[in-house]
Formats: C-alpha cells, structure tokens, sequence
C-alpha cells in the first residue's frame, strides 16, 4: 500500500461550517477565522457562498467577507456559486476559484438547489464557460455520493453520472461529498472509484462529514486509493441546512493530526490550527467538536 507523501486540505469552516448557524456571525468574526486559518498553513480556503439569502441568511455577507480578508498569496480563497446570478455577484469579489454544486441523488438536488440535476448541470454550464473565461478555476462538489436523507443509499453508478455531467460541461475537478455522514470505508471507495473514470487522482478531493463518526476511516480509505486532496473543517463545524441531522465536516485538527502521525505532510501547524478552531468556539459558545482539539487543549491546560 502506497500512501501519499503529502496532502492539500481545503478548509470549508468560514463557509460549509458556518452557513448553518442560527447565530448571526459576524463578517469581522468569519474574517478573522480566515486569518488565522491561512496563519496556520492553509493553503486553501472556502470562504462563502452566493446563495439566495433567503435560503441561506448566514452567507448573506459574502462580499464583506472577501472583501475584508487580507489575503496571502500562494492560498486560494473559493466561493461556492450555484448559478449566472450568484457568479455575477461572485465576480466583483475576486475568488481564485468557483464551485458548482450538484448532487448525486435527486430529491436532494430538488431540496437543496430547487432543480433537478439535469437542470442544475444546465444552470452550471454557462457558470463555468464564464469562469474558464475569466481565468478562475472551476470545481464541482458532488454532493450525496454514498447516501441521502431523502433517498437512502446511492449507487456508485450515480456518482459516476454525475462526475461525466461535470467533466462535460468543463468542471476542472470534483469533490466526493458524504454529506450526511452515512459513509464507511467501502461504499467511499466506490464512490471515488466511479469518479475516476472521468477526473484523475488529482482532481477529486473527499469531503467527509463526520455524522456516524466514519469521517477519519473513511480519509483513510480514500488516502489508500491516492486520493491526497481533502476538505474540512476548522473544530468540526458545520452541516447542510437541506441535510437535517448531519454534523460538520470531519475536522481539520484531527486530519492533520492523522496524516501527521502518518507521517505524511500538510504544511499546517497544529497548534496555530488548535487556535484557529478555539477562536471560533469561543466565539459561538462551546466546545470544539475536534477530538484532537480537546486533547491538546487540556494538555495545555495541565502542562
Ligand atoms: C440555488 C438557488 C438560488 C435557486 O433558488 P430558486 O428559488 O430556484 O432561484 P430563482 O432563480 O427562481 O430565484 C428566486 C429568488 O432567489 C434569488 N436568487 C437566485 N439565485 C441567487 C443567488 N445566486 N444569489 C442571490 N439570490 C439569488 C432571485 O433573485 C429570486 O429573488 P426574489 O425575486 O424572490 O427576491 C437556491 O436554491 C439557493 O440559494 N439554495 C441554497 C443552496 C445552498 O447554499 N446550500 C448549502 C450549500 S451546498 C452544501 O453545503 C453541500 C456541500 C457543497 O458542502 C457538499 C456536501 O457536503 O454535500
């Protein structure tokens, strides 16, 4: 078994894990988490969405977010947008990168973008004509690629669907989303198995919510297939608002902390990341839902 020697992580707190909050987050506050996030060595950030604000109120200060971040050259700030309206409004705010977002099943196409994939690969199409365009990079997250809250589980066949719509319309690479966290090794690796058929090792990432707390296994079984791009989340933030039930991504101290023991690189300091992640729960009023967080903060504590 070759593991890779080194892994890019994505962080989606500023905007996967916060976008669910019942609690206003202020742009000051999501700014300074993208600060420290790039202190602590990351070299990839999804920062907000262009979404409707009716349906997702918590990103409705996209453009004072990126706005406000001093950026550091050498990291990608991204910005999630779903259609021609939100990459219009996208556009003015400079991001490195832009993501489409479809899933693999269709009732949750119809609850989370209000279409069904067949329309959402319509919708994406001129997003991503327009994007190439203007020299930003493109990616497509693939949502509910192993199971769904409306459907239950989802062939890897369908994965494969919908990894050949985005490669058709020119998405450059994909993320393989379990985004209710149903996932186990296997049925992960099938799912990144059907999408190697269209995008190589280098163009899909895995995207791991940690529901069912397979989250690390499942990381683990991806590294195994080569797969050495990876999104997370600062403390474990986060959830779907069109996924009821599903926690946050796996968090990023704990991936570091896993693929450091392995001794494979990141480029992140943990400890600046442990920061990152307390900054954010102290600001939302409790505890960090990374393990690993909590171990070394109470080192700390007792040290
Ligand atoms: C996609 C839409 C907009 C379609 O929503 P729609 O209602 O079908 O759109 P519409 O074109 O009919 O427009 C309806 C209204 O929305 C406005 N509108 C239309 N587009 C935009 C836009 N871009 N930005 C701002 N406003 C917009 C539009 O102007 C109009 O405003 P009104 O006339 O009623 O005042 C809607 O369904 C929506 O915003 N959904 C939110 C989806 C979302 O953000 N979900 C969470 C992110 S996905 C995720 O978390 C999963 C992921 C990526 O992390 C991976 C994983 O784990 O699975």
């Amino acid at each position: 078994m070759t593991l890779p020697t080194h892994v890019k992580l994505i962080d989606v707190g500023p905007r996967d894990g916060l976008q669910n909050e019942k609690q206003t987050v202020p742009a000051a506050v999501k700014i300074e988490l993208v600060h420290r996030l790039q202190d602590a060595g990351l070299k990839e950030i999804e920062v907000t969405s262009f979404v409707s604000p009716k349906w997702v109120p918590q990103m409705a200060d996209n453009l004072e977010v990126m706005a406000g971040i001093a950026r550091q050259s050498g990291v990608r700030y991204s910005v999630l947008t779903p259609n021609m309206k939100g990459f219009e409004a996208a556009l003015a705010s400079k991001p490195d990168e832009i993501v489409v977002f479809g899933a693999a099943s269709e009732a949750f196409s119809q609850k989370n973008i209000n279409c069904s994939i067949a329309e959402s690969i319509e919708r994406f199409a001129p997003v991503v004509a327009a994007a190439l365009a203007a020299g930003i990079n493109v990616r497509g997250a693939m949502s509910c690629t192993v199971g769904c809250p409306y459907e239950g589980d989802i062939a890897p066949e369908r994965v494969g669907y919908l990894a050949g719509l985005m490669k058709g319309i020119g998405v450059q690479r994909v993320d393989v989303a379990d985004t209710i966290g149903v996932g186990t090794p296997l049925s992960v690796q099938r799912a990144i198995e059907a999408t190697l058929a269209h995008f190589d090792l280098n163009h899909i990432s895995g995207h791991f919510h940690d529901t069912y707390g397979q989250a690390l296994s499942n990381t683990l079984a991806a590294l195994q297939l080569g797969v050495f791009n990876f999104q997370s989340s600062v403390a474990g933030l986060g959830g779907c608002p069109y996924a009821k039930g599903a926690t946050g991504n796996v968090a990023t101290e704990d991936v570091v902390y896993l693929l450091h023991g392995m001794g494979i690189a990141t480029g992140i300091d943990l400890d600046k990341l442990i920061d990152a992640g307390q900054f954010i729960s102290d600001f939302l009023g409790r505890p960090t839902n990374s393990r690993v967080g909590k171990a070394l903060l109470n080192k700390r504590l007792s040290a």
